[in-house]
């Protein structure tokens, strides 16, 4: 048995993984993956390259590959436990999106235009009976009595009596006002006089009066309802009702067996027997903020998924800037069980009708922080809406939400709002940097370091200075801030050539600076300065093939924006540069996460200007949201430039992982901390152990012998007082 098998995972996925050759868990799979296998919501906060992806896709691809294999064998249908329940809703006798609760006394339907209704496993022949109905959620709902033999759109034949939300009654389509509307929290008694032969309702314990007459004795009566995107919940006597039945009536709990009439419809829906799920309602939706984190994981799942066959699960990556006819063709056919994707893209296809949500029942949130500083929170809202709270198969809706830096109020928020009994994992208790990411700064000070004065080769700045009076002499800030621009190109290079890069992610802020620097490190020498840039004004295939030239060391460097701080896993990267700190702290924890991953060492090097440095800000104002914008003011007089204070974006950072991060001197030169064992960036740390031996040992001798000191003092004292208490007895 493999180590992942001993967390529950499935035989035919550890021979995957044992493949990749990961022998053990991660920390955050060995906490995560039992919780996702055992049903619950869960946030996993854990630093960066620590294996997230798998921890939750791991547990996702089993439990939707063992639901499609309980339809395939037909299990699905006979699976929950409702049946064996006296008085439940029946999950034989319902519509194909109306979800039954484990305990069959609760129904969900998220289908938005059609109606969906269910039956009770029990009808009454005979006597005056009632039950409860209450409204659980928002949404349209009917609810009633009918026979075997009605529709399950209640109240629209003559089988059926219904009474519904907008204060109308129903019965063979004929739709009369009755009562008055109700809706969310308000209890619907149902009650049926099968002496009399009629149906009458009651409003928060207040009678509507007879609704129905000459309801047919000869055939047996069972509570039904419809919904439509709506919640109701049941009690048939189980629990004490919250208002009184009217005299004579008794709860349907207490019918004795000769007044009962077993629900024998059904077997599923257009007597398929299972509940067969639709193409385009995938069981699994996980987002992710970029296209290529959206592409590594459904990479990860197609590893993962490797020989689970018969029922294989199909997985679909919907991102933007791809051909969308061709997703949606997918979604028609053959269809997805999971889908990977980015917001837009997704809205897009949910919007139109191409998407449904009406199966899923694991919802994703990778990078979940990103996702909502990005803006998303009301399309996630929009999601969950949507999304069934209860399955077909009377599972509960499960959301995963996971970060490196989850410490965030808009998660907390996020997650009191959406998430059932979540459970946090969260193995630092704060953000944090992993161990194997040495991260240093260093000061770029144009004051002290005047070599920008002459520069023979310069890289080409981001203009915002055109108008303004900069050269040698002229102190001023705007002299100052265009020096540190010169200056971090020649840092940028020192530090490449001092550490020797042969591969390296380097951060800018703007996509500007991306280009600028591109092309000054071809300028130099196109060949040891190989490069590539990934940001959003690259197209699509662009952004994708510069991707995959990186990863294939067919280049040295990635020079990217933000839009690739989070997620990218790149195996073995020895180094990152930082050209200009994050203004998002969080942002600086996921760029030096680049290096550093499962368990390799890895080297950050942040610039920093001690001087405030003008840059571009294009706000909504500015129209051609910065290309070629020449408008150099600053944004409080509705310009598209502002004054960028690193070292106060350094004392941020610091405070919030409560770290002081290494300084290094400008030659760029990293000192070896005699407790860092021997490092070589890019590969696993190998530990002096003899040092390591030594210093533990001279560390702890003192205490030790102090413990011994301790122990026969203690041990002393326990003889004597034994031994006087012996001479007392004698
Ligand atoms: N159990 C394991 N054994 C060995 N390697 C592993 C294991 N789990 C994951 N990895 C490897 O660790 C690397 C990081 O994993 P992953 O991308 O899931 O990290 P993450 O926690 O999501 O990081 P980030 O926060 O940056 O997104 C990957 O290369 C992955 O293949």
């Amino acid at each position: 048995m493999t180590a992942f098998e001993e967390f529950g995972v499935l035989s035919t996925i550890a021979k995957a993984i044992e493949e990749l050759e990961w022998t053990l868990p991660t920390d955050i799979q060995a906490e995560g993956i039992p919780l996702v296998l055992g049903g619950g919501d869960v946030l996993m906060a854990a630093e960066t390259g620590s294996g997230k992806t798998a921890a939750f896709c791991l547990p996702i691809i089993q439990i939707v590959w063992e639901t499609l294999n309980d339809i395939q064998s037909g299990k699905a249908s006979k699976s929950s436990t409702s049946t064996s329940l006296p008085w439940t809703i029946s999950i034989d006798d319902r519509g194909s999106a109306l979800a039954v609760a484990p305990d069959g006394l609760r129904v969900q339907s998220r289908e938005q235009k059609e109606w969906h209704g269910c039956r009770c496993t029990r009808g009454v022949t005979s006597g005056k009976w009632g039950f409860e109905a209450t409204v659980t959620d928002e949404g349209l709902c009917r609810v009633g009595w009918s026979t075997l033999n009605a529709s399950l759109d209640l109240g629209t034949d003559k089988f059926g009596w219904g009474y519904g939300g907008t204060g109308k009654k129903s019965n063979n389509r004929q739709f009369d006002n009755y009562g008055e509307a109700f809706g969310k929290n308000d209890v619907i008694t149902c009650l049926l006089d099968l002496e009399k032969g009629e149906v009458k309702f009651l409003k928060n314990g207040v009678d509507l009066g007879v609704a129905f007459t000459g309801i047919n004795k000869n055939q047996p009566v069972f509570p039904a309802v419809v919904l439509k995107n709506a919640e109701m919940a049941f009690n048939f006597g189980d629990h004490p009702f919250k208002f009184n039945l009217p005299d004579k009536f008794l709860p349907l709990i207490s019918a004795r067996k000769d007044q009962v009439a077993i629900n024998t419809n059904g077997r599923g829906n257009n007597g398929e027997g299972i509940v067969k799920l639709a193409n385009n309602a995938p069981q699994a939706i996980i987002i992710e903020p970029s296209r290529e984190l959206a592409e590594q994981t459904s990479n990860q799942i197609k590893l993962f998924k490797k020989y689970l066959e018969n029922p294989i699960i199909k997985e679909l990556l919907v991102i933007g800037g791809v051909n969308v006819k061709e997703q949606i063709s997918q979604l028609q056919n053959p269809g997805a069980d999971i889908i990977v994707g980015t917001p837009g893209r997704l809205e897009d296809l949910i919007q139109g009708g191409y998407l449904s949500l009406a199966n899923c029942r694991f919802f994703v949130l990778d990078e979940a922080d990103g996702l909502l500083k990005q803006g998303y929170s009301d399309f996630i809202d929009r999601l969950h809406k949507q999304m069934p709270k209860i399955t077909a198969d009377g599972k509960r809706l499960q959301m995963i939400v996971c970060s490196a830096t989850l410490h965030a109020f808009e998660v907390k928020k996020m997650a009191e709002k959406l998430m059932h009994f979540p459970t946090w994992i969260d193995l630092k208790g704060e953000d944090a940097v992993p161990e194997t990411v040495h991260h240093v700064v260093v000061k770029v000070d144009p004051q002290t370091d005047r070599s920008w004065d002459n520069l023979r080769r310069h890289i080409m700045t981001d203009g915002v200075h055109k108008q303004d009076d900069v050269r040698p002499g002229n102190n001023c800030p705007e002299t100052l801030s265009e020096a540190v621009k010169l200056l971090k190109g020649e840092y940028t290079i020192r530090a490449i050539d001092v550490h020797n890069m042969d591969r390296a992610i380097i951060f800018c802020r703007t996509k500007l600076d991306c280009d600028n620097l591109e092309k000054y490190l071809k300028q130099i020498d196109k060949n040891n300065y190989s490069c590539v840039c990934l940001h959003g004004d690259r197209k699509p295939n662009e952004r994708k093939t510069n991707l995959e030239m990186f990863k294939s060391s067919k280049v040295k460097f990635l020079i990217c924006t933000d839009v690739a701080a989070r997620g990218l896993d790149i195996s073995g990267l020895p180094f990152m540069i930082n050209v200009t700190l994050p203004d998002e702290k969080s942002n600086y924890v996921h760029r030096i996460g680049r290096v550093g991953r499962a368990e390799r060492m890895g080297l950050a090097i942040s610039l920093v200007s001690t001087v405030p440095e003008k840059v571009w800000y294009h706000g909504e104002w500015c129209k051609s949201r910065g290309r070629n914008c020449s408008n150099t003011n600053l944004t409080d007089t509705k310009g598209c430039c502002m004054w960028y204070n690193e070292l106060q974006y350094l004392a941020d950072i610091e405070e919030h992982l409560n770290v002081t991060i290494q300084q290094i001197e400008p030659d760029i030169k990293v000192p070896h901390d005699q407790f860092d064992g021997k490092v070589v960036y890019g590969q696993k740390r190998q530990r002096d152990e003899g040092l390591a031996y030594k210093n533990h040992t001279d560390q702890m001798m003192p205490i030790v012998t102090d413990l011994t000191k301790l122990e026969s003092e203690a041990q002393i004292l326990y003889l004597k007082r034994h031994l006087t208490k012996m001479a007392r007895v004698a």
